[in-house]
């Protein structure tokens, strides 16, 4: 939600006592609070897991600020619940609060969050003038992918500024505050008059407020990025002069009237100036060329270290391993069976672990299918990690055909995908498995990437049978989960429509691998 939100609520903010339990989550410590509501620290009971849960306060208001603050809550209510991409804040759960000594809150709305360490803004407040925050293009990138997601989906965020982009712990950058996100109609949509000043395109200052409130369009998120990504990494000098958020507006306007140049940070490197710039077009016509998807490649380019480059041979040297292996007939991969796996795993394990001249295990894959032959006992070996039925070498091969066509290499970087299972490293590491044993988990190295999808597919296959849904969808479920989420597989009840050309194709190949 919004700074000015604040300005204009002077709600008298109250607070839930440490210790108290919202459903299955207990309270700590206050983390901050925002115009409209609390955050927390809190913890779930069942197993100690921290979160954030933001308290938004319904009932206690003047009826002025209810009809405001409903809106506005709904609206991130309803996002939150829908958000579902490593780069926008993830809500668990939505719940009311039960507190009838307290009568301010009870019936507040609760979104139980992932737990950032810090915003951006808190980031900007300790840095050094001038000088880029730590790790600012693996920030832009995150932010630029969050942004074209939430674009491609047809919304507009409508607040981006630095304290609604959250770091997490793990090197996560996430947006949040979507209070004043909201879906498009055609080409733009209409949020109530609350936009952070620093952050609004020069043509909203011209725009009427009708009973609607005011349009916004993707080109508002586009210059919002741009002074965004000035101001991390120029440790938080705004690309307009001015000592005050109205000065800086003025300013702005005056470019966007053709009356005073762009001068940004001469600091900034050539490429970064560039971009910004495009950002910055003066209105909204000009902006239009500089998609959100267009943007985050060009910062998923400069953001990249050659570095990484240099990473993608050693993919292609896994895979290699992979083949000598499996022309030596020996399969290599996770250790020979060891450690943890259940009984059944085991025995497959020890099946798939065998010598001579050709692995009895890869011919649970035809063999004049075009799975690569270095890959298939890669498959096999990773497919019966996962005890459940659904999880077969068949389905596994069908689904990285779906994903990378077996391309090592493949790289989606507007959607931050990766390698031959289409990782996006943030969502890899939380679930990553040591396929090949060397070490390290790494998406680029296909032992690892098909090793961890099977344990993902895995999982979404317990979390649909637990939802009842029908044992004969669980292929197409998972394959639509493992584009979207079990969330939202479950909660629309099926197979998405947006992802339904693609669950066609694994079931396709699926039926010509189980033939
Ligand atoms: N998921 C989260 N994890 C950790 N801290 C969070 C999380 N969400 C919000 N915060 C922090 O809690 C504080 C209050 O956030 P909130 O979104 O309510 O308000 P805001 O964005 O600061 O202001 P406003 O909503 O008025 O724009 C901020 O300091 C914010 O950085």
């Amino acid at each position: 939600m919004t700074s000015s939100g604040a300005e204009q609520g002077a709600l008298e903010m109250p607070r839930l006592p440490a210790g108290f339990r919202i459903e299955g989550w207990q309270l700590d410590a206050v983390i901050g609070s925002g115009g409209w509501g609390t955050v927390y620290e809190a913890r779930a009971v069942a197993d100690g897991t921290v979160v954030a849960v933001k308290v938004l306060p319904t009932g206690a208001l003047a009826p002025g600020q209810r009809a405001a603050l409903g809106e506005l809550v709904a609206r991130e209510v309803r996002f939150s619940a829908e958000a579902d991409h490593p780069h926008l804040v993830r809500t668990h759960a939505v719940c009311t609060v039960d507190a009838p000594d307290l009568p301010a809150l009870d019936g507040a709305i609760a979104l139980v969050m992932d737990r950032a360490e810090a915003s951006v803004r808190q980031v900007l407040d300790a840095a050094a003038t001038g000088r880029p925050i730590p790790d600012a293009p693996r920030v832009l990138r995150g932010v630029a992918a969050g942004l074209a997601h939430m674009h491609g989906a047809g919304w507009v965020h409508g607040d981006l500024k630095p304290a609604n982009v959250l770091l997490g712990a793990d090197g996560a950058v996430w947006l949040a505050d979507f209070g004043l996100a909201t879906e498009l109609e055609g080409t733009h949509a209409y949020v109530p008059p609350l936009g952070t000043l620093d952050h609004v395109p020069p043509e909203w200052w011209s725009q009427r407020t009708g009973a609607d409130g005011t349009m916004v369009r993707p080109t508002a998120d586009i210059w919002a990025f741009g002074v965004l990504a000035h101001q991390v990494l120029t440790g938080g000098l705004h690309p307009f002069p001015g000592a005050t958020a109205r000065a800086r507006s003025l300013a702005a306007q005056a470019y966007a009237r053709g009356t005073a140049p762009l001068r940004l940070d001469a600091g900034l490197d050539e490429n970064w100036r560039r971009l910004i710039g495009d950002c910055l077009a003066p209105d909204h016509a000009g902006r239009l060329r500089h998609t959100a998807a267009s943007l985050s490649a060009r910062v998923e380019q400069l953001a990249t270290p050659r570095r990484r480059r240099r990473l993608l041979p050693a993919a292609a040297m896994a895979l290699a391993a992979a083949t000598a292996a499996a022309i030596a007939g020996t399969v290599l991969i996770g250790g020979g069976g060891s450690g943890g796996g259940d009984g059944e795993d085991q025995g497959r394990g020890a099946r798939a672990v065998a010598t001579g001249t050709h692995s009895p295990a890869a011919e649970e894959i035809p063999e004049d299918s075009d799975v690569p032959a270095a890959l298939r006992p890669v498959i096999v070996k990773a497919a019966h990690r996962c005890t459940d039925a659904e999880v077969t070498p068949a389905f596994l091969a069908a689904m990285l055909k779906a994903e990378s066509g077996f391309d090592v290499n493949a790289a989606r970087p507007a959607s931050e995908e990766y390698g031959i299972a289409m990782w996006t490293p943030s969502v890899f590491r939380a679930w990553a498995v040591d396929g090949d044993g060397d070490g390290d988990k790494d998406y680029r190295s296909p032992p690892d990437a098909i090793s961890t999808m099977s344990l993902y597919v895995c999982w979404l296959d317990q979390q649909f049978k637990k939802a009842d849904m029908p044992a004969k969808d669980l292929p197409a479920l998972m394959a639509a989960g493992y584009r979207t989420s079990d969330r939202t597989v479950i909660t629309e009840g099926g197979v998405p429509e947006r992802v339904k050309p693609h669950v066609e194709k694994v079931l396709r190949y699926l039926a010509d691998y189980e033939r």
